[in-house]
């Protein structure tokens, strides 16, 4: 499965683990892009951060991996590229390649289109907001796939950590926490509220990326400043 990952999220393993399921995959690789020629109109974030992210949210999955095959060749990517390279490196597996509907939508304008599809059998699976067809490409190339409708994009993920919003529960644990210990996706720095302090954990400065209190939902705090309740800071 090939994408930007900035940031991975769960409609990504949800469709990846389901894809696996159904179609008896031994292994899934996530294939980070190098640079994501199409999105060149966005700053994305470096590669690197794109690349750990993805790691720590597949490393619980044994059938899940991360390939550096886009980081590493540098230059623009493109899956004609990516998969010559797993072949390489897998001369004897059957490859599939993952993708969404809306990228599906967009496949014959990737580079080299016609010589990919020779390279392995595609996967389109269904997403919350887009039309899941066969993209007009040649049949028995494609199978459409229906997973769980998770309507979870990065680009929200990256709107909500910009606004001060959590993103718990929309990427997995560690990513959340690799995304605050690196200020990714925040054009400003977070705001640390002035005030009396009753104790290390007692500053009323909270991270918008701090967990929910246990048994209750926190208050919103897109100002990413004082919270409207007090709470007890969870330990990390
Ligand atoms: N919620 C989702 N459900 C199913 N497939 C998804 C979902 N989100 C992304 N995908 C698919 O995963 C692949 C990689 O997606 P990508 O990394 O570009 O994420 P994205 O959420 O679309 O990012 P952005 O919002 O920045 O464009 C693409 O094939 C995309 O269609
Ligand atoms: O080969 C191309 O020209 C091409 C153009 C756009 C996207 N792709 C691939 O599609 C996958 C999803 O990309 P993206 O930009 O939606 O994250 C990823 O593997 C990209 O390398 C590939």
């Amino acid at each position: 499965m090939g994408g930007t990952f900035d940031p991975i999220h769960h409609g990504h393993l949800v469709a990846a683990s389901e894809v696996a399921g159904l179609f008896g995959l031994d292994e899934v690789v996530f294939v980070p892009t190098g640079q994501p020629w199409q999105k060149s109109e966005r700053d994305v974030s470096p590669a690197e951060d794109r690349y750990l992210m993805t790691v720590i949210a597949t490393a619980s999955n044994p059938r899940f991996s991360v390939s550096r095959v886009d980081l590493d060749r540098g230059g623009p990517t493109y899956t004609i590229d990516t998969l010559t390279d797993l072949r390489a490196q897998r001369p004897d597996a059957e490859l599939f390649f993952i993708t969404g509907a809306d990228a599906l939508s967009q496949i014959l304008s990737w580079r080299d289109s016609e010589r990919f599809l020779a390279l392995a059998h595609f996967i389109g699976v269904t997403r919350p907001g887009y039309q899941l067809a066969d993209g007009h490409l040649p049949q028995g190339t494609v199978s459409l796939v229906e997973v769980p409708a998770l309507a979870i994009s990065s680009t929200d993920c990256r709107d909500r950590v910009e606004r001060g919003m959590p993103v718990w529960y929309l990427v997995p644990d560690g990513v959340v926490q690799y995304i605050e210990k690196r200020g990714l996706y925040r054009t400003t720095p977070r705001a640390r509220p002035a005030g009396p302090t009753r104790g290390p954990h007692a500053s009323g400065a909270r991270s918008t990326h701090d967990r929910p209190p246990p048994g209750g939902t926190p208050a919103a705090d897109p100002a990413g400043g004082t919270p409207a309740t007090d709470h007890q800071e969870v330990p990390r």
